[in-house]
């Protein structure tokens, strides 16, 4: 069955600009109750369509990612020698694939995106550098591409974590972890592991896949959005810090500000997963115009 989610009301409100300071926690942003199947979101025990291949997903997910494993991904791919494209070539690539993790959404990704990004900019209608965040955050689903040699979907989408310290509760399908080999080894399975009380985001290693890939893509190709969109397209998929507060303490003053920003931008990434289309060829000047202001034509993959 379908359901149709409807638009997200706009209300009035006057945001500042990133560096303006002024910040609304609450940009006015109507919250859906029901996903597009007409379940609550991210309901992982709720019986649907797509929970056995999610929690299958899950399994393989947990299995995998080593610390080890993470590292290695990062080298190979900070070269950055996959491809050369424009961002909205990249948006177009993504038109073929559907995230088998999410269990709120079966539609191509190219949808989300413009989703979220067409319903962040009716909340924030001055913050053009947050649209922009929000049409790339996803991008780094690109490694599912034959291009990227078709990585497989476990190591490209899904919640991610902390890898090199105990994995938290809050995780999604906890339980998968215990057979990974990290899972019992002396020096991960503390609460701090290899790290150090605050020791900033930055210098955690965090499970491979789409948020880590797109943030060293934006970073190498040296974007000039503010250091918030990096934040936020780096840690999005990272729920067990921004929604459950796990981790925190691994977080330095300057990731408690960009914090904020995340959690602004997560309410629109997850709610605004709906059936309704976007207009392609309508919005797409606009962005185009975003994506000229703060990116190179051409970049590095
Ligand atoms: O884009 C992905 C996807 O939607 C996943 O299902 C979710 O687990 C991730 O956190 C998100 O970043
Ligand atoms: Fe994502
Ligand atoms: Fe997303």
């Amino acid at each position: 069955m379908t359901v149709i989610v409807p638009e997200p009301v706009l209300v009035e409100n006057d945001q500042e600009v990133v560096d303006g300071g002024a910040l609304d926690l609450d940009g006015g942003f109507v919250v859906p109750d029901s996903n597009a199947f007409g379940h609550s979101f991210r309901d992982y025990e709720k019986e649907s369509q797509r929970k056995a291949a999610v929690e299958e997903f899950y399994r393989i997910n947990h299995l995998n990612q080593t610390y080890e494993f993470a590292k290695k991904k990062k080298e190979e791919y900070k070269k950055l020698s996959k491809a050369e494209m424009s961002i909205w070539e990249c948006c177009e690539l993504l038109n073929e694939f559907v995230d088998e993790s999410d269990p709120d959404l079966d539609d191509p990704q190219i949808e989300h995106l413009l989703q979220t990004a067409e319903a962040i900019r009716r909340d924030y209608p001055d913050h053009d550098w947050l649209h922009l965040t929000a049409l790339i955050h996803d991008l780094g689903k690109v490694l599912l591409h034959p291009s990227f040699g078709g990585e497989p979907q476990w190591c490209v989408v899904g919640d991610t974590f902390p890898l090199g310290c105990a994995f938290d509760e809050s995780i999604v399908h906890h339980q998968f972890f215990k057979e990974n080999p990290d899972y019992k080894n002396p020096a991960y399975k503390t609460k701090l592991g290899i790290y150090s009380e605050k020791c900033g985001l930055d210098k955690v290693t965090i499970s491979w896949g789409h948020d880590e890939y797109m943030y060293l893509v934006m970073k190498e190709n040296k974007t000039t959005l503010p250091a918030a969109a990096l934040f936020i397209v780096r840690f999005h998929s990272f729920y067990s810090l921004h929604r459950s507060g796990a981790y925190t303490y691994l977080m330095d003053d300057d990731d408690k500000e960009m914090l904020k920003w995340l959690q602004i931008f997560n309410k629109y990434d997850l709610y605004s997963k709906s059936k309704v289309r976007v207009d392609v060829e309508k919005v797409k000047p606009y962005y185009m115009s975003l994506i000229n202001k703060y990116f190179p034509e051409k970049l590095r993959w």
